[in-house]
């Protein structure tokens, strides 16, 4: 008994899913639009949230997520952070009581300022819990080019165990247990990836750009440290890592945000970007824990339509002089 169940039928969830089936593990596929399964099914593909690869004839896809549940090993929740809440509770009744639960969201809630782990741990007890994050965009991964993230869980023989169950040929996971850290690597990287799109959207330079992800790294490793993450995480896959990946162009969904917004381009119908849901989120944990995050609290004021861009950019060249340690 070793079946995979994959929570989330969008970009994230597919690719995972159909990684895990080419390696040859029974995997299911739970997503909750019958039109997704049905094209999932029919098709072998997700022509709206993957459009172009081909999925593995192995993978089964259902919208019972009861029977997605039923016998699973593990268990992987990709759904996007602000639904973890709504999801759970069906979830943990469902689920098998021994199964790991990996969370893949990387975001903050809205309201409460909570990581992904500090939600499911209301759910399910804290040692089953694990967080996946990394520099790993669905599309690549899908099309099993190779990838290297980091899963995290407290107790390091459980790390380790869901690293080889989960790891592929072309898929690399480094264990840890440093969930916090690998959680809040995941989600301060989209706002800052905003910053890097509004850039690129405003034509403010590639001198500009890398200022972004320098700068950027400087506040996701202060931030993260203060909520109590290891320096070395941050500075590792799921924090400079995919910092680096999200900030290198629109492929990136956040990116593609900025980018929007520094064009002052129509925001309508663009993806999932998870850094939209937590900027003000990290910009208030960064004021409640006393961490300077000028770019992080930048974004926040941006969204919410109190500063403009080129305000935004004055205000942040204005800014007192300081020492590069600061
Ligand atoms: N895409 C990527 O490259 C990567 C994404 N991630 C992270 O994974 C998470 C998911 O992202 P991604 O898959 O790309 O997002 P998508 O927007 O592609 O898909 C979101 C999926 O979640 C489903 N969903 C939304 N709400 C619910 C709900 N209440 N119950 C069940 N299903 C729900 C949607 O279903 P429906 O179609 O019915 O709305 C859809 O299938 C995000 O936190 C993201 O940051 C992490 C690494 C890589
Ligand atoms: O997290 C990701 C890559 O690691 C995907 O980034 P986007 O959500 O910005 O597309």
């Amino acid at each position: 008994m070793s079946r995979i169940a994959v929570i989330g039928g969008g970009a994230w969830g597919t690719a995972l899913a159909a990684l895990e089936a080419r390696a040859g593990r029974e995997t299911v596929l739970y997503a909750r639009d019958p039109a997704t399964v049905a094209d999932i099914t029919e098709t072998r593909r997700n022509r709206r949230y993957l459009p172009g690869l081909d999925l593995p004839p192995a993978l089964r896809a259902t919208s019972d997520l009861g029977a997605a549940l039923a016998g699973a090993a593990i268990v992987l929740l990709v759904t996007p952070a602000q639904t973890l809440r709504e999801i759970l509770p069906a979830l943990a009744a469902a689920c098998p009581a021994e199964a790991p639960l990996v969370l893949c969201a990387k975001g903050i809630e809205r309201g409460t300022g909570r990581f992904a782990s500090e939600i499911a741990a209301e759910h399910l007890g804290g040692a089953r819990i694990a967080v996946l994050s990394g520099p790993s965009f669905a599309a690549d991964v899908a099309a099993g080019l190779p990838t290297a993230v980091t899963l995290a869980a407290a107790a390091p023989d459980a790390a380790d165990r869901l690293a080889l169950a989960l790891s592929t040929e072309t898929f690399r996971i480094y264990a840890s247990t440093d969930i916090l850290g690998v959680e809040a690597g995941g989600a301060l990287k989209n706002v800052l990836a905003i910053a890097a799109g509004i850039v690129a959207g405003r034509g403010l330079g590639a001198s500009a750009g890398a200022a972004v992800v320098t700068r950027g790294l400087g506040e996701l490793r202060r931030l993260g440290e203060a909520l109590g993450a290891r320096p070395e995480t941050m500075t590792g896959l799921s924090g400079l890592g995919d910092l680096v990946l999200t900030c290198s162009g629109p492929q990136s969904r956040n990116f593609a945000y900025g980018l929007a917004l520094g064009r002052g381009a129509d925001l309508a119908g663009l993806k999932l970007a998870e850094g939209v849901f937590s900027a003000a989120m990290a910009a208030d944990l960064a004021r409640r824990h006393g961490i300077d995050a000028p770019l992080i609290a930048t974004v926040a004021a941006i969204l919410a339509d109190e500063l403009s861009v080129d305000e935004a950019a004055r205000r942040l060249l204005s800014r007192p002089l300081k020492r590069e340690s600061d």
